[in-house]
């Protein structure tokens, strides 16, 4: 068995921040999204990982991820996709690579809480065709939904305007090679992609054997800040209580940790509070400031923020400081279509009834 993630969506939903790093890239708890779907692939014994990429984007992948996969002895194969053209579509980039073998297909941007083996184990015993990873969702109309009729999978359907279930078909797929057939056969949908979704369907349409396993472990699609930030959160807690601040430089003093809170190597922390939830990467300085519920990159400097920090994602090395000689000015420099929310208190309602 192969794995296949694939990587080369356009990531507009987190712009700015995928103009410079592919999306599957981004880090959540420090780590990029896409290695814990590479550690569920070793987990499960596989060895040979196609990564279906954007052309130009092979070398920060690899410069990423190269020694991660000889640390977990695995091998990575980079596939292009040239047009963006659809899940289905990326699949079949992959068809040289995969040849008759049956794989286990992530999504680069889906975070799944749970071992695929449940999964590997329903496809073998089963001699399903494919086995899909299905789990209850609050906005079906943004997902793949299944609907399932005495414990079959009858029918799936992209973004259902109305859906038949809340039962959402996420990221993880294992399937054999006549899911070609069906790749082949489907015409691109109404938003102009092959949707794995209706190549699904055309399986279960020509008799070919579909199952489904049921999660109801957390996961994530991190297609969005919001649900990055969630998904952050998530990973952060599973630290429990501890406090990763090992690399806090010897200069960091006056530093209040409030976990969980992940601390990369060299980092300058002074006269701040930094927390709850809060990933930093390496090389940031931050002082005098307030930080929680937020992830901040590479190189990043924060300095005497009259603001606290909530809920934000700086890119890397971002500079952000302020000053408190006019309560109501903030002086920054922000990236293209950077998205900044400034929430201010009325000074006036402090000053009781006089
Ligand atoms: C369109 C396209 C996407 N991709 C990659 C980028 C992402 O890592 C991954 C998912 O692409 P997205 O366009 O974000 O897919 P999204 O609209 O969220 O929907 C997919 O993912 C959902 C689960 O998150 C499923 O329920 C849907 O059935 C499935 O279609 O596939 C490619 O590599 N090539 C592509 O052409």
């Amino acid at each position: 068995m192969k794995g296949l993630i694939l990587t080369a969506g356009n990531g507009t939903r987190l712009r700015p921040l995928s103009y410079t790093k592919p999306k599957p890239l981004l880090p959540v708890s420090n780590r990029p999204v896409i290695s814990y779907g590479i550690e569920q692939l070793a987990e499960m014994g596989i060895k040979d990982i196609g990564l279906v990429i954007q052309p130009h984007q092979e070398d920060t992948f690899h410069e990423h991820l190269y020694a991660y996969a000889v640390k977990k002895k695995m091998r990575l194969h980079y596939i292009p996709q040239y047009e963006q053209k659809g899940i289905a579509h990326a699949v079949a980039q992959a068809e040289d690579f995969l040849g008759s073998d049956s794989f286990v297909l992530l999504l680069g941007d889906n975070l799944i809480d749970d071992s695929l083996q449940k999964l590997k184990e329903s496809f073998e015993q089963t001699s399903a065709h494919g086995t899909v990873l299905v789990t209850e969702v609050s906005k079906p109309q943004d997902y793949g939904i299944a609907d399932i009729k005495d414990d079959k999978l009858i029918e799936v359907e992209e973004k259902p305007e109305k859906p038949k279930s809340n039962l959402a078909v996420i990221g993880a797929y294992i399937f054999k090679s006549s899911i070609f057939n069906a790749i082949h056969s489907i015409s691109p949908s109404a938003r102009g992609e092959y949707e794995i979704t209706d190549a699904i369907q055309w399986m279960i349409d020509h008799h070919y054997h579909i199952n489904y396993v049921k999660t109801a472990k957390p996961t994530f699609d991190v297609g969005t800040i919001d649900r990055w930030l969630k998904a952050n959160q998530w990973m952060l807690k599973r630290f429990g209580n501890s406090t990763d601040a090992d690399f806090l430089d010897e200069n960091s003093h006056n530093a209040v940790i409030i976990p969980p809170v992940v601390i990369g190597d060299n980092c300058t922390i002074e006269d701040s509070v930094i927390g709850p939830y809060v990933s930093i990467q390496s090389d940031v300085i931050i002082k005098k400031s307030i930080v929680k519920n937020s992830i901040i990159l590479k190189g990043c400097h924060i300095e005497n923020m009259p603001y606290e920090i909530s809920d934000s994602i700086l890119g890397e090395k971002t500079k952000l400081s302020g000053n408190y000689v006019n309560d109501n000015t903030i002086q920054a420099v922000f990236g293209d279509e950077s998205t900044f929310f400034l929430s201010c208190k009325d000074k006036s309602k402090d000053k009781g009834a006089d």
